[in-house]
């Protein structure tokens, strides 16, 4: 295969960022490849994300790949639909960035140490929520916009804190500015976050078997099917007040032999804004199940779930 891949991403400092390691990864394994910038209707608007919906950063992506203007297309995976896109394959998801999300406070402070009434901004709800439910009395400010924009509104003097994902400011390669990244006994992150997914066009099987060979990571792919599964069963989208993470563990088997098994954690916010939460380990090779088992399990403790005879398709 010599022709060159032209690789789609969003114009953001941190999708660049992305696109450049995986363009870096491909050309060391031989490939050439071509950085193209897509603008998407999320880049343009500064309305709240709840708002402009689910997929505004992703679908003028995958309609420039599903079209031909690209032949591969990098996503933030949490920014990403539950619904597959049947024009596209998910040929990689390449190693995980640490998933967990971190605080950046003013004065080095923590999360414990911020006086009461202290403004945090964090615009997602499933942060709102459990931020809120540590009853720690600080003001919750609604907050988008890239990371740099974020970060400075704590320089500023505008915000006393901001939480975001740490695996952002890492490609950013601002960790030092993290004053604490943040337990997921108190914060579990977003499902997927952290993790790329590397799209390309269903038909080209060989961009899919490049891809996969140079990039995917399966153990960060079966965690993060884990979780995204149990995002799609409860029916939530992406900005939806649900937590997963997934970790690869190692357990013994009957035999006591060394096997390496899922561990799945999920909460999720009531409308009265309890938290529910849930865990259960399974087959690294039944990760879809698992996150489909624990998403009935939440749904059993809501009261919301249809009786578990029923079945959930
Ligand atoms: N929706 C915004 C978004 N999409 C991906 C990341 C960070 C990187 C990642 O989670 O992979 C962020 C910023 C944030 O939540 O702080």
């Amino acid at each position: 295969m010599n022709r060159t891949l032209r690789i789609g991403t969003r114009g953001s400092a941190l999708a660049l960022t992305q696109t450049g390691h995986v363009a870096d990864a491909l050309r060391a394994a031989g490939a050439e490849v071509e950085i193209v910038t897509i603008a998407t209707p999320g880049d343009r608007s500064h309305a709240p994300i709840a708002e402009i919906g689910i997929g505004v950063f992703t679908s003028a992506l995958r309609d420039a790949l599903a079209g031909g203007e690209v032949d591969v297309a990098v996503h933030s995976y949490k920014d990403l639909p539950t619904a597959p896109d049947p024009r596209l394959s998910l040929a990689a998801v390449p190693p995980r960035e640490d998933p967990r999300d971190a605080l950046i406070a003013r004065d080095g402070l923590t999360l414990g140490e911020l006086p009461p009434g202290s403004r945090v901004g964090t615009g997602a709800p499933r942060r709102v929520a459990q931020l809120a439910a540590l009853g720690l009395g600080i003001e919750l400010v609604p907050l988008r916009g890239n990371v740099d924009s974020r970060i400075r509104k704590v320089r500023d003097g505008e915000l006393d804190a901001v939480v975001l994902a740490r695996a952002g400011i890492a490609r950013l390669g601002r960790t030092e500015e993290i004053t604490e990244t943040l337990d997921p006994i108190q914060m579990l992150p977003a499902p997927a976050q952290g993790a790329l997914a590397v799209e390309c066009r269903v038909d080209d099987v060989d961009t899919e078997h490049l891809l996969q060979s140079v990039l995917d990571d399966s153990a960060s792919r079966a965690a993060v099917a884990a979780e995204r599964a149990m995002l799609a069963a409860l029916e939530a989208g992406c900005s939806a007040p649900v937590g997963a993470l997934a970790d690869v563990v190692e357990d013994l088997d009957d035999d006591g032999a060394v096997v390496l098994r899922l561990s799945l954690r999920g909460v999720m916010a009531t409308e009265d804004g309890d938290l529910l939460r849930a865990s259960a380990t399974g087959d690294l090779t039944a990760a879809e199940e698992l996150g489909r088992a624990l998403a009935a399990e939440l749904l059993d403790l809501s009261g919301l779930a249809p009786a578990r005879s029923e079945g959930r398709s």
